[in-house]
């Protein structure tokens, strides 16, 4: 038996790291997606075929049944650790720890980009082996089982990731529990610098920064709740679509300005953030992690400017559309 199951990419439209402490976020999912194909093998082994994962200064190529590391192994162990982390759980969940499985991956995600490439590569492959298995798990288990991988490979994690990523759409998500917000087609446009960012080691960043001044962080991350929350209250209104957008681009930039405050932005993203605005985006802010990756824009009619803008300025522009659709089971082969 062979499955083939697909999860897709998410932007953060607002909340990325103070919700990693039990404040509000909201997040849709992208139409961009990781491919995931598991099958069983007879050697009782995990192995992983990850045809297109590109990490700088790392080159993993595969075989049939064999795995090359074209560098030290440790580092690509690591790459590989939430497809391996994904297996074993659903492995353990099965109780059938014994046997063999290996899945093959393909991904439209750029990586490390905050686009969720981990939250993706996991709940595909928890979706692709739990069928294999014959679990039966809805997508909101398979989204939680998602959030324990990232647990487990960054030691610290939201869930909003891997939440999105299984059920789709457009949410609301707070300690473990989302909400479905009407769904709505959102004039953005991202804008990628071209370099990714660790979210283990930003995440971690933040918290020894945390540590260290408590005192000037703790707000930081309350007022950024506050913005999630004056958002939500946006977005559910039967406000005007033009003073709508003019919120929420106003509190964009605020959420921005907090993010670079926490010390995750980089000049490129400030550049293609302040690039966009110039252009006449009526927000811009980071999405995802930080640290390089990824920017987005509200630009209602100026879309195409804003696309414009953000390459001059030296990133890649890409126009993205919210996916209803999470996790998919795309195909089973008796
Ligand atoms: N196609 C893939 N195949 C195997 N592993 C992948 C793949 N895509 C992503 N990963 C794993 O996810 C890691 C990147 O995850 P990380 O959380 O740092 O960034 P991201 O998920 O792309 O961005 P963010 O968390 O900010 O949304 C990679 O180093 C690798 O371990
Ligand atoms: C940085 C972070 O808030 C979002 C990454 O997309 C981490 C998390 O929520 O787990
Ligand atoms: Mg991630």
């Amino acid at each position: 038996m062979r499955v083939l199951a697909s999860a897709p990419a998410k932007i953060i439209l607002f909340g990325e790291h103070s919700v990693v402490y039990g404040k509000p976020a909201i997040a849709a999912a992208i139409n961009l997606r990781t491919y995931v194909w598991a099958e069983f093998n007879e050697k009782g082994a995990i192995k992983i075929e990850a045809k297109d994962i590109r990490v700088p200064g790392l080159t993993v190529s595969f075989s049939e049944d064999e795995i090359y590391f074209e560098s030290d192994y440790g580092k690509a162990a690591e790459v590989l650790s939430y497809v391996r982390q994904a297996i074993e759980l659903v492995r353990e969940e099965a109780d059938r720890r014994d046997r063999g499985i290996t899945v093959s991956i393909t991904s439209q995600i750029p990586v490390g980009a905050g686009l969720g490439s981990s939250a993706a590569v996991a709940v595909a492959t928890i979706g692709a082996v739990s069928k294999l298995l014959g679990l039966e798990l809805t997508r909101e288990e398979i989204g939680k089982l998602g959030h324990r991988v990232e647990l487990l490979v960054q030691g610290a994690s939201s869930g909003i990731d891997p939440t999105v990523s299984a059920i789709g759409g457009f949410i609301h998500y707070e300690k473990g529990k989302f909400e479905h917000l009407p769904f709505m087609e959102l004039p953005i446009v991202v804008g990628y610098t071209g370099s990714s960012g660790s979210t283990k080691e930003l995440v971690a960043m933040v918290r020894k920064t945390k540590e260290e001044i408590p005192e000037i962080i703790e707000p930081i991350l309350l007022s950024m709740g506050k913005v999630v929350e004056k958002a939500r209250e946006i977005l559910l209104s039967d406000l005007d679509e033009e003073v709508r957008f003019e919120r929420l681009g106003k509190l964009m930039n605020i959420n921005h300005g907090l993010l670079d405050a926490l010390g995750v932005s980089t000049k490129k993203l400030s550049e293609l953030v302040y690039a966009a605005r110039t252009a006449g985006a009526l927000g811009a802010k980071i999405t995802g992690a930080g640290g390089g990756g990824c920017m987005y824009a509200l630009a209602p009619g100026r879309q195409r400017e804003v696309a414009t803008a953000i390459t001059i300025a030296g990133g890649t522009p890409m126009i993205t559309e919210i996916s209803r659709e999470g996790l998919r089971i795309e195909e089973v082969i008796p």
